[in-house]
């Protein structure tokens, strides 16, 4: 696992103190490195009147303060918050003095420009705002503990249901979703008070039995886990470190051999999970050669000799990737019933687990209905049948959902996100915890800025400083009466009667409903009969939410690229609060893709979600009642940033001008202008400075950042915008292409994929700006060179000035400039030397071609 903390220290600027503490803890395979401790330099206590009140009045209520909040000491603050109001100044006094002068080469262009700056201006102010007064908050682990784990051994802790979602068994690699579930069931939560639910979109034998597999190798896991306190609980991370592994268990002399009997189980475990696909087929073939008669459809076979409900591996009728039974199957059930899995005697007898629990949580496995008549809803779909099978058989208070690309970092996690819920301050009006999202496979120097920090570290404490973070699709739990679009507390009715028309017509879903809105928790796990099984399967029939208020006001809501997005906005349009969860060791890690083309489809979609946000009735000018105004602008810069993608390609594309043989002035007096444009930017960059400091964050991914959003204002973000527009015209919405995870074959070389690049169309737009500017600055350097006698000293100065802009763009460009060389950019020094070459060779043919032409062409 090679974390960006190397990366972070070199491009920080003065070492420890700006790396974040979360980076830290995940150096040298998760031994917290204490930095700067989780709140940071630059944060200081938020919360010391509460406190003092908590403890005066003794927390009568019984609710203690369940976590810390931090405010940006006012040293930073204070400067940062001036320098926001003085770059508004400056900005005015510019679109002042552009209107005023009023004097440009080319009109029309000037025009353009000037809408341009102004929408600059605008989008800046949209982003800026709400980042006014971040909020740090922290859980406070002890103080839970303290509260809820009984001296009896009991716990107070509320029920939770996790839900992890995955769409082919091949595209997302069966071995990360069960490394996923595998985190989860070793979590460090009561055993009898969580319950793991996988859907699987594809409605795969193989995927099922893996997880079958999963819970027999758990049953040794998670022992194991338990027993030496192991950090993370998803074996292959785990076992990806190389030695010392870590643990904190009480039996050091133990651990060596437990460790090496475990790896060796995981081991067989990893070759059972990759035969399954044959023994599936073998198993197959043999049933059906078996079966008389011809043209009998070919089906999948389970162990148990049934045909398999889902699809199979020879299409047929009712059984392919589209169309096919829902099926629910209840792997493990609650541990009060005790489960059949044991561990293989050899096994057990080298462990000693005498004195470890060894119960496993109820895992169960989920295959929606589909067929082809009905609009699945991809994500959001399968989270929502998800939200109705659980409600019959667990019906916990709180959900918290996955991608299967993620896992749980931290066994600490579930309990972190409960430390706010059941907060005695905002517990009861808080809907959702967001966690950060962090990647463990992206390459050191983050070339294609995946890790995100501006947006994970900054703009989401931000939000928390307002009414709460938005929904980011994984790695969040909610309160599941919120996301039934119940509102909270201080505005729910009294009475409220879960109807059909607005839930579906399963009676005891809508038993559940009501039992949820009492907060009431059956201690007794329902018995799974026949009946029971069947009322699950029609929960999650194709049709069963159609007609309903599921995926509009209740659950994840449909119809739109980036559910995310959107289920946080209505939620909060509710008037609910959301948390941002910060923990010294990250909670969840996940795979980010680190192929550009790969990276820019998810790009495209994220934006072009947004968009599709912006022309829907979840439009934050319009809907979310109770949104507070600056959270309001938040949403209103989350939908609307793409377009600002049109204009910087406008400005990318300006150094065509330097082709033109006649001097142009976009905007005269142009000294003054050129002056102005680098002290506004220069200030977007100082206050991103600050930004820098209280985020925790490094100048390198600052510079990450602003180097991708060029590359995807050149290509995705301008795409995103050009399906939105024909989105409005013919209405057919984007298209969920899942993230690839598979990386291409080259084993040796962990970040292979980095090199692999496919030419799609989006790609042109940067190609060309690339071209174009290379050309910009190659015809430069030939008429400097040709006219270097003849050019006023004002002249000179101004292709100066010209030239940064042009040299500013490429530096902006440099990672796609990589991503076009291919594997040649293993050795970037390559292109330091190929890009100089390229401009002496533009330079050269334009001196030539002048000295050819000059007596026929103006050159
Ligand atoms: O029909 C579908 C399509 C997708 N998924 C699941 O959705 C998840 C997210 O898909 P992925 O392709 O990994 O998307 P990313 O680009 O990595 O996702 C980011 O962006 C999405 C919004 O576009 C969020 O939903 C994700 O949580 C967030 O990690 C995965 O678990 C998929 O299995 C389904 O279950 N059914
Ligand atoms: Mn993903």
């Amino acid at each position: 696992m090679v974390s960006s903390a190397s990366a972070a220290g070199e491009g920080g600027d003065n070492g420890s103190s700006l790396i974040d503490p979360l980076l830290v803890s995940r150096l040298g395979g998760g031994v917290a490195r204490k930095a700067a401790g989780a709140k940071g330099k630059y944060w200081a206590a938020a919360d010391k009147g509460e406190r003092r009140a908590a403890k005066e009045c003794g927390g009568e209520d019984g609710r203690p303060l369940l976590f810390r909040s931090y405010k940006v000491k006012g040293a930073l603050l204070h400067p940062y918050r001036a320098l926001i109001f003085a770059r508004l100044i400056g900005v005015l006094l510019f679109f002042g003095w552009r209107i005023k002068h009023n004097n440009s080469d080319i009109m029309w262009f000037w025009t353009l420009s000037v809408v341009g700056d102004v929408w600059f201006g605008f989008s800046w102010l949209l982003n800026q705002l709400p980042k006014f007064n971040p909020i740090k908050t922290i859980p406070d682990l002890a103080a839970l503990k303290q509260h809820c784990d009984l001296s009896d051994g009991s716990s107070r802790l509320p029920g939770i249901d996790v839900f992890v979602t995955t769409a082919d068994p091949i595209d997302e690699p069966i071995l990360y979703t069960m490394n996923c579930v595998l985190s989860i069931l070793a979590a460090d939560y009561p055993v009898d008070r969580y319950a793991c639910y996988l859907s699987d979109d594809s409605g795969a034998l193989m995927l099922y039995e893996a997880l079958v597999e999963t819970a027999k190798f758990a049953t040794l896991w998670v022992p194991f886990c338990r027993k030496h306190c192991i950090e993370p609980r998803a074996p292959e991370s785990y076992f990806e470190f190389e030695a010392p592994l870590l643990h904190t268990g009480r039996a050091p002399e133990e651990f060596k051999n437990d460790s090496r009997v475990v790896r060796l189980e995981y081991d067989e475990f990893k070759a059972r999970l990759e035969a399954i696909s044959d023994t599936i087929r073998k198993r197959s073939d043999a049933y059906n050669s078996m079966r008389t008669g011809e043209g009998a459809p070919r089906a999948t076979w389970m162990a148990n000799g049934t045909q398999w409900p889902g699809t199979w591996i020879e299409p047929s009728e009712n059984h392919r990737k589209g169309h096919h039974a829902g099926i629910v199957k209840v792997v493990l059930d609650h541990p009060s019933r005790g489960h059949n899995l044991s561990l293989k005697d050899n096994t057990r007898n080298n462990l000693n687990f005498h004195a470890t629990d060894l119960h496993i949580p109820t895992l169960v496995y989920v295959s929606r209905e589909k067929n082809p008549g009905y609009d699945h809803n991809k994500k959001a779909g399968a989270l929502n049948a998800q939200l109705r099978v659980s409600a019959l058989l667990s019906n916990a208070q709180f959900i918290i959902n996955f991608d299967c690309d993620h896992y749980i970092n931290s066994s600490q996690a579930l309990r972190a996100a409960t430390c706010f819920m059941l907060d005695s301050r905002e517990g009861d009006h808080t809907a959702f915890v967001q966690f950060p999202q962090r990647f463990d496979n992206v390459d050191p120097k983050d070339r294609y800025g995946n890790h995100n920090r501006v947006f994970f570290d900054g703009t989401m404490l931000a939000l928390n400083g307002l009414q709460g973070p938005s929904y980011l699709g994984t790695g969040c739990m909610f309160r599941r009466l919120a996301l039934y679009g119940i509102d909270p507390p201080q505005w729910r009715q009294d009475s409220i009667i879960p109807k059909a028309s607005k839930f579906g017509s399963s009676i005891p879903f809508l038993e559940s409903v009501s039992i949820a809105l009492n907060q009431e928790r059956s201690t007794t796990p329902p018995l799974i009969n026949d009946a029971f099984l069947a009322e699950m399967e029609k929960v999650v029939s194709a049709s069963h939410d159609k007609g309903t208020d599921w995926g509009k006001g209740v659950g994840y809501i449909y119809d739109i690229a980036t559910e995310d997005i959107v289920t946080g906005f209505r939620i909060h349009g509710q008037g609910w609060r959301s948390m941002y969860c910060t923990m010294e060791r990250d909670a969840f890690c996940g795979i980010a893709p680190i192929n550009l083309t790969e990276r820019l489809h998810q790009i495209v979609r994220w934006s072009g979600g947004s968009l599709e946000m912006f022309f829907s009735h979840n439009n934050p000018l319009i809907g979310g009642r109770r949104l507070p105004v600056l959270q309001r602008v938040s949403y209103l810069n989350m939908t609307v940033y793409p377009v600002t993608s049109l204009f910087i390609l406008l400005y990318a594309l300006s150094p065509v001008m330097w082709l033109i043989p006649d001097e142009v002035y976009i905007q005269r007096p142009f000294t003054r202008y050129v002056v102005y444009l680098i002290v506004i930017i220069l200030m977007i960059h100082i206050i991103g400075w600050l930004e820098i400091k209280w985020a925790g964050i490094t100048w390198l991914d600052y510079w990450r950042n602003e180097q991708f959003f060029m590359i995807g204002s050149t290509s995705a973000y301008p795409t995103a915008v050009l399906h939105m527009v024909v989105n409005l015209l013919t209405k057919k919405g984007i298209h969920f292409r899942v993230t690839s995870k598979q990386t291409t074959a080259d084993t040796n070389d962990k970040f292979a994929d980095l090199y692999e690049m496919r030419w799609v169309p989006m790609l042109i737009p940067t190609v060309i700006v690339l071209v174009a500017n290379i050309g910009a600055i190659g015809v430069a350097i030939g008429k400097t060179v040709v006219y270097m006698g003849v050019w006023t000293t004002a002249q000179k100065s101004h292709a100066a000035l010209g030239l940064l802009f042009n040299v500013w763009i490429m530096v902006l460009l440099y990672p796609f400039a990589l991503a076009v060389m291919g594997r040649w950019a293993k050795r970037p020094i390559i292109l330091v030397v190929l890009l100089p070459v390229a401009f002496v060779i533009v330079a050269l043919v334009y001196v030539s071609m002048h000295i050819l032409l000059a007596n026929i062409l103006p050159f």
